[in-house]
């Protein structure tokens, strides 16, 4: 890319400033006095929040051409951040109540500005402070059903969805998930970080050959099952939430993969929250309370995604072989495994993988951290090992129930 440079706060409020006239001028009026500041923590890109002296403001988010996290000896292509952008475009045509809005995108410069959600909370920071969100369940379902159900097969004619397909080739951050999600925990690896008093879980989970083939399984279907526009980084760091609302942002993981993974990711996370409060909230009552609202949320969610995609699959289908209610059950019961399989292989390598989460590793103290992160391998390993074994949602409910006790 010719013309990119990495931007400085200045360099957004210079950039900003020229958008005030145009696709801005809803946001700012033409004389606004603009400031900006980065604070982008997660792995990837930069972030910078641009304000005016009315406090009106905008995102500014831009890819760097490497990880973040890692550096410069992690290169990756500032196409993702076309790709971002693009993924919150379709989205947020076929869902817009919770897909952020996106006000400008500059492909050259890798640049996109949102619109700020500073006023909700980033659901992570919420869950661990144990707090709860009545609609939570009900907008990812619906989310992830809408725009599941038509970047589908069932919904796209066989010419649209090769193009779309192709649209969202994005092999550098699968590759990452690829990598992250299915090989590394499996394997020794540097990118692998865990404490020494998990060895012999680890050593258990690599000895593992039926765990193995679960998560290569897996893998081959994350590779070559090109059924829908995943976000593609479905944790809870990916979602803004209050009472009322909720917005998904940060789709660059997008492209065509199983409807099961981002159903599986977000069930993963839920779950994560749930053995970490086990770490966290010393009062049982209280305890118990808050993760059988976890467990209600992960069921529910479950429920309306599968029943809402009944729904538009009995309405909405274009493709007269696919108008059949047995197929969609059968399609929505391989959806089902590949979702269960997901949640478990996110419980093991957010637990011994590169990419942690602070639901866990902000616990302080050392030993219920440790008992914290057996449980969520052991949950995870027996997830993946018996997701195929669940015939209908009930089963995987009572599965997970009965891992939970
Ligand atoms: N639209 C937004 N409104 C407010 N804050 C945002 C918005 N998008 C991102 N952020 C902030 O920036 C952080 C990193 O954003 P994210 O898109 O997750 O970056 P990355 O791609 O590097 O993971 C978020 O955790 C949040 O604090
Ligand atoms: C080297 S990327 C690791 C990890 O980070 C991503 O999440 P985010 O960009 O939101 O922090 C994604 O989950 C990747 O697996």
């Amino acid at each position: 890319m010719a013309n990119y440079t990495a931007f400085t706060a200045e360099h957004a409020v210079d950039y900003i400033k020229k958008l005030t006239e145009s696709e801005l001028s809803s946001v700012f009026t033409p004389n606004a006095e603009l400031s900006a500041y980065e604070f982008g923590d997660g792995n990837l890109n930069l972030v910078f929040r641009v304000t005016d002296q009315h406090n009106n403001s905008v995102i500014l988010k831009q890819a760097l051409p490497y990880a973040r996290c890692v550096g410069e000896s992690w290169p990756l292509s500032l196409d993702r951040a076309r790709i971002e952008a693009d993924v919150l475009i379709n989205h947020g045509s076929l869902c817009p109540e919770h897909t952020v809005a996106i006000l400008h995108h500059n492909a050259e410069l890798a640049l996109t500005v949102l619109e700020d959600l500073g006023h909700l909370q980033i659901l992570r920071g919420a869950q661990i402070n144990a707090e709860q969100f009545p609609k939570l369940a009900s907008h990812v379902a619906q989310y992830l059903s809408r725009t599941g159900f038509y970047n589908s097969d069932f919904y796209l004619s066989a010419d649209d969805k090769k193009a779309k397909v192709s649209q969202f080739i994005n092999p550098d951050l699968c590759k990452i998930t690829e990598d992250l999600f299915f090989t590394d925990p499996y394997i020794e690896h540097e990118r692998n970080h865990f404490p020494a008093e998990l060895n012999s879980s680890v050593q258990h989970i690599r000895n593992n050959n039926a765990l193995k083939l679960a998560a290569a399984k897996l893998k081959a279907r994350f590779l070559s099952c090109p059924q829908t526009l995943l976000h593609g980084d479905m944790h809870s760091g990916s979602i803004f939430v209050d009472n009322n609302t909720t917005k998904m942002i940060d789709p660059e993981f997008g492209f065509f993969g199983p409807v099961g993974f981002d159903i599986g990711s977000f069930m993963g996370n839920l779950l994560l929250n749930y053995c970490a409060q086990n770490g966290r909230i010393a009062e049982l009552a209280k305890r118990r309370h808050y993760q059988t609202h976890l467990l209600t949320c992960l069921q529910d969610c479950y429920s309306q995604f599968e029943e809402q995609w009944l729904n538009l699959a009995s309405n909405e289908t274009t493709d007269v072989s696919f108008a059949n209610r047995a197929f969609t059950e059968d399609y929505l019961k391989s959806v089902l495994h590949d979702a269960i399989g997901y949640c478990g292989a996110e419980l093991i390598r957010r637990t011994i993988g590169l990419a942690h989460v602070a639901d866990i590793d902000g616990i302080e103290n050392e030993q219920a951290r440790l008992a914290v992160q057996q449980q969520t391998l052991v949950l995870g390993e027996q997830l993946m090992l018996n997701a195929t074994s669940c015939e209908n949602k009930d089963e995987f409910f009572t599965l997970l129930i009965s891992l939970l006790n």
